[in-house]
């Protein structure tokens, strides 16, 4: 168990997930300062420290009951789960949600001169990756020889330095593929960040709390996801309106002042009003549209 009486979470300490897994705690009521030099950061409302630490030891930490809680991303979770099961270490985790940030994928790519078919092309090269498990897995499966070079870093720029003949490394909008003269040609694990938990006995106020937490932030995530709308509808087409409205079944419909052609809709949607949506009930005669951000939901 954690020796501490306080919750320990650990959250990267600058990269792609830092912000957003600050932000996200903060709005679960979880207050607290960081300062850059420090490890460390306690929180001031409530028995909680956060460890600002590598994303690489994050998983770690966890599965070795160092700390009892971690945001990271899955592709590096796996990673080490599986790095871990070949060493005999232990590697058990609960991962509690999947968060909403950190989307990106592991792809392998090749220089746009390669002429790919398919992954038996790649029988016999070298791939550069941070993530050799993963690939192994992928490799094995399809059932392709290859050798890794390894690097932590700058991994796209390995073909062009003559180090490998591919590589295999993460990808969002593909930018620095193409920055790299480099295409993506197999995707081969779809990633987003996520909350786990130590497999250690908690003390049940320690329990207690990461069940807030966890409750809280399922509260913040639906929010976000979530958007409040308003309109004025005609009766005639109000039932074409509310369909179009995603997840929002069971509005509120109000009557409008001095007007009985038409009505006020009150609707929680599960997802943003896109603007085709927006256009096709302009055209179904709906006005006054307003679609407002959720701070918080519960219940
Ligand atoms: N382009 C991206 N878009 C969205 N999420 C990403 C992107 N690249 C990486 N991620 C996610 O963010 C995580 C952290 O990425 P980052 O590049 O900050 O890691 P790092 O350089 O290994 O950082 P550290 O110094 O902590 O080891 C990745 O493991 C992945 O889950
Ligand atoms: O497809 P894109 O949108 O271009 O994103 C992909 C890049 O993002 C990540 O690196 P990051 O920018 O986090 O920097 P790093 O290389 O220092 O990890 C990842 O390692 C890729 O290099
Ligand atoms: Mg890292």
């Amino acid at each position: 168990m954690s020796q501490s009486k306080r919750l320990r979470i650990a959250i990267q300490k600058s990269g792609r997930l830092s912000k957003e897994s600050q932000q996200l705690l903060k709005s679960c009521g979880v207050k607290f300062n960081v300062n850059e030099q420090r490890l460390i950061a306690h929180a001031d409302n409530m028995p909680i420290d956060l460890l600002r630490v590598r994303d690489d030891d994050i998983p770690g930490l966890v599965m070795d009951g160092v700390v009892d809680l971690g945001i990271i991303g899955e592709n590096v979770l796996e990673e080490e789960q599986i790095e871990r099961q070949t060493l005999n270490k232990p590697s058990a985790c609960t991962k509690l949600r999947e968060l909403d940030f950190g989307a990106c994928r592991l792809s392998l790519a090749v220089p746009n001169e390669f002429e790919y078919k398919d992954a038996t092309s790649l029988e016999g090269l070298r791939i550069a990756t941070s993530y050799p498990n993963l690939l192994r897995r992928f490799m094995q499966e399809k059932g392709i020889n290859y050798s890794d070079c390894m690097l932590k870093g700058s991994v796209e720029v390995a073909p062009r330095a003559g180090l490998s003949d591919g590589i295999c490394d993460l990808v969002s909008t593909g930018a620095t593929l193409e920055a790299n003269g480099l295409y993506e040609t197999e995707v081969i694990y779809r990633s987003m960040a996520c909350i786990i938990q130590s497999n250690e006995d908690q003390t049940p106020e320690k329990q207690a709390l990461i069940d807030k937490i966890l409750s809280r932030m399922n509260g913040v995530i639906r929010a976000r996801e979530s958007k409040y709308i308003l309109l004025h509808a005609p009766t005639e087409t109000l039932d074409q309106i509310v369909a179009l409205l995603p997840g929002a079944e069971n509005p509120t419909v109000l009557p409008l002042n001095d007007d009985t052609n038409r009505v006020a809709i009150h609707a929680v949607s599960s997802e943003d009003l896109f603007w085709d949506t927006m256009e096709e009930l302009t055209a179904l005669g709906a006005s006054s549209i307003l679609v407002m951000p959720i701070e918080k939901m519960m219940g």
